[in-house]
């Protein structure tokens, strides 16, 4: 059956039985590939990806909190803001795991728990 629109405007092409010769443009712009197989796989990982960054964002909620409660604590004890040896164990457990980019990863997990310095 023939949209309204073609309908009406009887110059548009007839969008309906045409044969399904393939993903839409709109479903090879979301998974980036035409190729159905691959599209499939892809929107399958990407479900864990989405499970994955879910809990990447609830982890650094916690610790930043965790972070924070640690602050408030030392400083209401007359302690320090910030103990940095336990800082640089951090950075350099960051650094070791994921080389350079964990060492700005966890420069990042660090200013989430006290604030930019
Ligand atoms: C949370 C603490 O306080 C600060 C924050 C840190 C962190 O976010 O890991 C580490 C050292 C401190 O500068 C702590 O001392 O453990």
């Amino acid at each position: 059956m023939m949209t309204d629109v073609a309908e009406q405007s009887g110059s548009l092409a007839r969008n309906d039985d045409r044969a399904d010769t393939g993903p839409t443009a709109a479903a090879t712009a979301r998974t980036g590939t035409g190729d159905s197989a691959a599209a499939e796989r892809i929107v399958e990982i990407r479900e864990r990806i989405d499970e994955i960054d879910r809990t990447i964002i609830a982890l650094w909620q916690e610790r930043a909190a965790l972070s924070q409660e640690v602050g408030a604590t030392r400083l209401a004890s007359g302690g320090t803001r910030l103990v940095l040896s336990r800082e640089r164990e951090i950075l350099e457990r960051f650094r070791q795991a994921l080389g350079a980019d964990g060492t700005q990863l966890a420069l990042l997990l660090l200013r989430a728990g006290r604030g930019p310095l």
